[in-house]
């Protein structure tokens, strides 16, 4: 667990927990007992702690967080114990410093770290603070301003930023251990005092009141909803007006509010979410653990669409050779244009980082009308738009001109994988890669697989994600998928919340409220209106193959609002024409304010549908429009289109805006209680018995009866899941 060895005059302390060397309890104690084995040894001069296997350490065991016997207090008296020592001890830094990790490093004398480690305090993104008393070390060794930062962004820093801050003493190139033992070396017998944080003052900031209101300012518009960031700027602010001991007792304080608060315990489950996705498996038997990726050497897109755009700039900053292809000049001129604005942009943010974007080397990124050029790449992902006949036109001639082994993705949002499929005839190499837009900002890959998709072809589409710094999640085939079709009904209370009274200000507002990045109508007006339009015309909803007679708000049999269409017919697009749910300062604006013509005109459509006007409040809303997602979520599940909540919740983080700190989706409604949801979706059912989005999904139903299990148990309710593969 940790490690103790003696050489000359340096004792090393290892730390060892694999894979990380996350601080356990029994890690805790055996660096204490190191410690006082070094400090009772005469011959022992000085102490190095490391880390096993080139990581000092991740921090605090996460899972000992939600353990019934917490430990917060436990690794705040050690590093004391560090600091206190009479001997000098050094921290050899090596991969990563993070959390209770570099709090440890923080209560050495010196610093010394590798050119390629990273450190940082990322308590904050977990919903806790530094709490190992970290709040009050880092202000006095690099100062409030860096220390607010570091501290309420849970930023991890490279060691070359670490040094100019003066985190760490030292940077070195090759082995930091040896490094270490001979810095150690050097300092035994040089007095400590000056190198005790807890003894220095807290460098003074001028105007410091001043420079806090404006922080916290920021902290909490930042925050959303979110409260340890406030809480990480309570306990460096205490470290500003007291001294150390008072400082230390504050930030214990802090940390057991958030400790014991839902949201850490929703964003700790969200960091294991996302990394339990990575495990994917299909109902058929493939699974992440028996499926090997194929190799991506050069890639293609199809298509320089805003999609196309982002996603030829993400396989860029991946390092992947690529061929950009369009349809004709002028399109692929003006694509070409678009993605070097977008690279040059990404370029500049790199700056001074290690990474050189090469995208003006036309062996890297090539850009062509000729699909010849697709012959000998590895993976193609087509960006073209939401048209079946068009992508199936181009799947049947990927099929014909790409090598054998080439593996045919598709960026689509809600299309039926199988039917693209289809026109190919390698139906096990083609599968869909929703990308969330922009795509070279998003972390969403959704990874759609049809019925003939390979295990190979999963395999590589996740390794595809890992490459492009994304989350890629797993799933089956299905209209809209996992995340858009949890959306549809959302979005579809949205509107029907504006027939029955409300207005699209309040909609967004309870939702922003609750911590939603966008509310629906705001979303809906930034991704244009007729997209949407678009896609209810080909599915007869709307337009001019809508039969005849077709009343106003019914759609088989089924409740509809005409009101996305009635606004497209006026020309109101959203953002890009300066008006749609709310009118813009010119179209291409940003600023949204309410309109009064879209608000008289909510009142004559209810006029016209005699609809009798009246208040909701946010309770209605939020319940409305979020547990019929929920109640498609269980749906989902129930069919198997994904293997599990964790999925629908990275899903949700990911991609479409959820508050991180409420946990997802299916995590907010297993606190909510799964009894109250389904109360609450029987109830509206039966006040709106046309619409099948409230109706309880059955295993929603199913586990309320149960007892209302734990959401890590959700899925083995389910008795047998349908197969996709
Ligand atoms: C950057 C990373 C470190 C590595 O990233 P990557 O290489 O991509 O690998 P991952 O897939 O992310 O991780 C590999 C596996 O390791 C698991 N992991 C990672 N970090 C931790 C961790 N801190 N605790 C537990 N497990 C961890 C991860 O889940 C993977 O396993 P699996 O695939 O899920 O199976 C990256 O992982 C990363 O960023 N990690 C998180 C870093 C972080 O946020 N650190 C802060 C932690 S909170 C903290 O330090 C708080 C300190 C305040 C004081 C607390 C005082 C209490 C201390 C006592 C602790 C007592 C515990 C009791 C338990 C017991 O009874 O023993």
């Amino acid at each position: 667990m940790a490690q103790y060895a003696r050489g000359s005059a340096v004792a090393v302390i290892r730390l060892r927990n694999p894979p990380v060397n996350a601080l356990s309890r029994a890690v805790l104690q055996a660096l204490e007992d190191g410690l006082k084995k070094a400090d009772a040894d005469p011959s022992v001069k000085a102490v190095m702690i490391c880390g096993e296997n080139g990581k000092f350490s991740a921090g605090a065991d996460i899972r000992g967080f939600s353990a019934p016997k917490r430990l917060g207090g436990a690794l705040g008296p050690v590093v004391s114990l560090i600091e206190s020592s009479e001997k000098p001890v050094v921290a050899a830094i090596e991969g990563v410093a993070l959390g209770g990790g570099l709090e440890v490093a923080l209560g050495c004398h010196y610093r010394i770290a590798h050119v390629k480690a990273r450190m940082g305090l990322p308590e904050v993104t977990l919903g806790l603070l530094p709490g190992a008393e970290g709040t009050q070390r880092l202000p006095r060794l690099i100062g409030v301003p860096a220390a607010l930062d570091m501290i309420t962004t849970g930023k991890h820093i490279p060691a070359t930023e670490a040094l100019k801050l003066g985190l760490v003493d030292e940077i070195v190139e090759e082995n930091t251990i040896e490094a270490a033992i001979r810095l150690a070396n050097k300092v035994i017998g040089q007095p400590l005092g000056p190198r005790r944080l807890s003894l220095k003052p807290v460098p003074k900031v001028p105007n410091m009141e001043a420079f806090l209101d404006e922080a916290l300012a920021k902290v909490k518009r930042q925050a959303r909803g979110c409260l340890a960031p406030e809480l990480c700027f309570q306990a460096v602010r205490a470290a500003t007006q007291s001294p150390f001991a008072d400082g230390v007792r504050r930030e214990r304080e802090l940390f057991q509010v958030l400790l014991s608060s839902g949201q850490a315990q929703a964003l700790q489950y969200a960091f294991f979410a996302e990394r339990a996705v990575r495990r994917w498996a299909t109902p058929g038997g493939a699974s992440w653990s028996s499926a090997a990726p194929q190799p991506v050497r050069r890639a293609a897109v199809i298509g320089l669409g805003t999609m196309g755009r982002g996603i030829v700039t993400s396989l860029v900053k991946a390092n992947i050779p690529l061929v950009a292809l369009e349809q004709d000049l002028e399109n692929l001129n003006k694509g070409r244009k678009a993605v070097m604005f977008l690279l040059e942009r990404e370029a500049m943010k790199m700056e001074g980082g290690a990474q050189v974007l090469d995208f003006h080397n036309p062996a890297r990124l090539q850009f062509t009308v000729d699909f010849d050029l697709l012959r000998d790449v590895d993976l193609v992902i087509e960006a073209v738009f939401e048209n079946m006949a068009l992508k199936k036109e181009i799947f049947h001639k990927l099929s014909k001109i790409c090598k054998p082994g080439a593996l045919l993705c598709t960026n689509t949002s809600a299309l039926n994988i199988d039917e693209i499929a289809s026109a190919t005839n390698r139906p096990q190499q083609v599968i869909g890669t929703h990308f969330f837009s922009p795509a070279h900002v998003m972390r969403l890959l959704e990874i759609i697989y049809g019925r003939h998709t390979s295990p190979t072809a999963i395999a590589t589409a996740m390794q595809l994600a890992t490459a492009l710094k994304k989350v890629g999640v797993v799933v089956g085939n299905c209209f809209g998928f996992v995340g858009n079709r949890m959306m549809f009904p959302y979005v579809q209370q949205a509107v029907f919340l504006l027939e029955e009274g409300s207005r699209p200000d309040a909609v967004d507002q309870a939702l922003e409220d609750f911590g939603f990045k966008i509310g629906p109508f705001r979303m809906s007006d930034l991704a244009g209106l007729d997209v949407g339009w678009r896609s209810r015309k080909d599915q007869g909803l709307t337009g001019p193959s809508l039969p005849a007679g077709t009343p106003a708000r019914q759609r088989r049999g089924q409740r509809y609002s005409p009101l996305p269409d009635l606004l497209c017919e006026h020309g109101r697009f959203g953002q890009k024409t300066g008006k749609g749910w709310y009118l813009y300062e010119k179209a291409g604006g940003r600023t949204a304010t309410p309109d009064p013509w879209l608000l008289n005109f909510l009142s004559q459509y209810r006029d016209t549908h005699g609809i009798q006007t009246r208040f909701i409040d946010q309770e209605e809303i939020l319940e409305r429009c979020l547990f019929s997602l929920i109640n498609e979520g269980f749906a989902i599940l129930a069919e198997g289109i994904a293997s599990g909540p964790e999925h629908l919740d990275v899903i949700y983080i990911n991609g479409y805006g959820w508050p991180k700190h409420r946990g997802g989706p299916m995590f907010y409604a297993s606190t909510v209680g799964l009894p109250r949801v389904l109360a609450k979706l029987q109830k509206y059912s039966e006040a709106h018995p046309d619409v099948p989005g409230l109706q309880p999904s059955a295993f929603l139903k199913k586990l309320a009866a149960v007892g209302n299990p734990p959401l890590k148990e959700w899925m083995s309710y389910l008795s047998q899941q349908s197969s996709k593969l």
